[in-house]
């Protein structure tokens, strides 16, 4: 197989923007700015790209846009006491902390702290109770709702279709192998991570990979069964002396050598991470309207 489909992540994106732009204007002209807040707390430099994204986004879009920045020597207090604010503040609808805080900061504190009607990540337990309940009013977290977008967009077949989820976090695993099988999606899901007996073999079963382990290229060739579509949601930084920063972006796997195994598959840039702040547009969105109901 070597006519794969490289499924376009930015153009994607970019037509959940239109919808969400769209829509702003209705709820604007009904008396509601969306308001989104996003918290970055200390110097990581993926984050500070991340961040000034989401806040461009918002601004394009028509969306209220605050974005905090605090030293890396913010205290837990300091932060739990934007987090109270913000929570308070009638103009901002959703609230997130940019992942990974500084190493001092007790992140599962501060998540459950953020009020979960305002959680747009869709991290706080009762937004997690939720997704697992397939109760619509709650939050789903961004990435993986946006890979399911792009399934979608690729007209992949999830009903009983084998999907094997590499990674077992609370962003991106969990909530994943949450969407995949619940009603509608319908897939057998496997959960593979790094404790996980022969994780080629199992990943050969898979009519869907779905790699988010964080390590640059470790599905292989010989780990995908041909014709499977793959959704890469690594984004990894790696030292490259001939590029002009210093680094290049690779995925979760080796694309140059799985692509045409593949019947589709998501590029990195330009695949899952544009969709990662198309859906926290979309959550941000339905928060306001939820809380202005
Ligand atoms: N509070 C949160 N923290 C983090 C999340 C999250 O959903 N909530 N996800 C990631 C980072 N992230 C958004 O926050 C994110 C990652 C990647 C992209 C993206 O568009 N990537 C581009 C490449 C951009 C680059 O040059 O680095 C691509 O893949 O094409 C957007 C958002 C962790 N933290």
């Amino acid at each position: 197989m070597s006519d794969f489909k490289i499924i376009d992540g930015k153009a994607v994106a970019a037509s959940v923007l239109d919808e969400v732009r769209a829509e702003t204007a209705e709820l604007k002209a009904r008396g509601v700015t969306p308001g989104l807040a996003v918290v970055l707390v200390g110097e990581d430099p993926a984050s500070k790209v991340y961040v000034g994204a989401k806040d461009r986004t918002c601004r394009d879009l028509g969306l209220y846009s605050r974005k905090i920045t605090l030293p890396t020597e913010t205290t837990q207090e300091e932060l739990l006491a934007v987090v109270r604010e913000l929570n308070a503040d009638p103009l901002i609808h959703g609230i997130l902390v940019q992942s990974p805080p500084p190493k001092h900061i007790n992140e599962e504190e501060i998540i459950r702290a953020i009020d979960p009607r305002k959680d747009v990540d869709g991290f706080h337990p009762q937004n997690v109770a939720k997704l697992a309940l397939e109760d619509p009013s709650g939050f789903v977290p961004c990435t993986p709702a946006g890979s399911m977008r792009l399934l979608a967009s690729a007209g992949v077949q999830t009903s009983g279709a084998e999907a094997v989820v590499i990674g077992r976090s609370m962003i991106v695993g969990k909530p994943m192998a949450l969407l995949l099988m619940a009603k509608g999606s319908d897939a057998t899901v496997t959960v593979a991570h790094s404790r996980s007996k022969d994780l080629p073999a199992i990943c050969r079963r898979a009519d869907i990979v779905i790699a988010a382990v964080g390590r640059p290229e470790m599905v292989k060739a010989d780990w995908v069964k041909p014709g499977a579509v793959v959704i890469d949601v690594g984004i990894n930084r790696v030292e490259d002396a001939t590029a002009k920063n210093g680094y290049r972006l690779t995925g979760d796997v080796a694309y140059d050598e799985v692509a045409p195994k593949c019947a589709a598959i998501t590029p990195v840039p330009g695949g899952v991470g544009p969709m990662t702040i198309a859906m926290l547009m979309k959550n941000t969105l339905q928060a306001a309207r939820q809380l202005t109901a």
